[in-house]
């Protein structure tokens, strides 16, 4: 654990995404032994520069941990019918053990048909449909189906600091599918036993309900929302949006939370942005594939 020149302390989503790699290389060499290969896809449709280079990460962390890639990269101009064929090829493939469809997808192409296309078994990213109604359902226990990646790192980066969570106010600040719907489902669980408050646009007075969380977890994707001076003294905050800039003169892109600077004097822990929960995503990515090989070789 490192401490910040300020009062906080620092959830490292990369010293704990590469723990957690370590842990996952040798259940990869373990499937291997018993004749099980592990291979993640990942499909990416047009030539979104962000994207780009999600997808590449994820694929260097793949070779860190003996994960063997496929790549599929696609025109912007695929249409529907296209990627739906591609999707089930996918579907078929043997070497394929999970696979993800980079979002955001192109506008002409349906988000919600192409997810529900994935084979539930097959979904690494925990975005489909039945699994997700299995989180809602608390029968998904990871033992049966995959979670979705952003709210378990979220949650495993807490639990690797040893920061427990119950009887704690959580206040969630964004309602997208990928985190702030469905992390509330994770925090409520009697494993975790938080209580939630869901603020969103819609919400009157966000700042008063910060003012009462002893963690919040900022997933807006609005650069720099949240003020410290709304935060309670204390409070243990996430940043997990992401805003990405590209700087017009160095054509370098810049990564931006939803947490203005400050936190550190504030908080009792935090996680930055990059280097906290990013770096978690992706290893709860191959943490879905590995999870999904050792289902399949029970
Ligand atoms: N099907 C799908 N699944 C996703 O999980 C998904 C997606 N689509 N679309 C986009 C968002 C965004 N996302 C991030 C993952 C890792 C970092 C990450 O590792 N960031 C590094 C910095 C990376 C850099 O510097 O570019 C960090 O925070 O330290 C960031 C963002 C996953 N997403």
């Amino acid at each position: 654990m490192t401490a910040s020149t300020s009062g906080a302390q620092i959830l490292d989503g990369r010293a704990t995404a590469k723990a957690i790699k370590a842990e996952l290389a040798e259940r990869v060499a373990a499937l291997k032994e018993q004749g099980v290969s592990v291979g993640l896809g990942t499909v990416i449709v047009g030539a979104d520069p962000a994207s780009q280079s999600y997808v590449a990460s994820k694929h260097r962390d793949c070779a860190e941990v003996g994960i063997h890639s496929i790549q599929v990269e696609l025109p912007e101009e695929t249409s529907q019918e296209e990627l739906l064929a591609q999707l089930e090829t996918l579907n078929n493939d043997d070497d394929c053990t999970g696979y993800i469809v980079q979002l955001p997808l192109p506008k002409h192409l349906d988000t919600n048909t192409i997810l529900e296309a994935i084979a539930p078994e097959k979904d690494a990213d925990g975005l489909h449909p039945v699994n997700l109604g299995r989180l809602v359902a608390n029968v998904n226990d990871e033992i049966t189906s995959p979670l979705p990646c952003t709210p378990r790192g979220c949650v495993d980066l807490l639990e690797r600091y040893g920061l427990d969570l119950n009887g704690k106010h959580v206040v969630v600040v964004g309602r997208g599918v990928t985190i702030g719907r469905p992390i509330g489902l994770l925090l409520t669980r009697r494993a975790v036993n938080a209580t939630v408050t869901l603020c969103h646009t819609g919400t009157k007075d966000t700042a008063a309900h910060l003012k009462q969380a002893d963690v919040v977890v900022a997933a807006a994707g609005v650069k720099h929302m949240i003020d410290p001076a709304d935060l309670k003294p204390g409070a243990i905050v996430l940043d997990v949006g992401v805003t990405r800039e590209v700087n017009p003169e160095t054509g370098k892109a810049m990564i931006f939370g939803d947490v203005a600077p400050g936190v550190e004097d504030v908080a009792s822990w935090y996680s930055p942005n990059p280097g906290g929960v990013g770096p978690m995503t992706r290893v709860e990515l191959l943490q879905n594939v590995v999870l999904a090989a050792e289902r399949r070789a029970a």
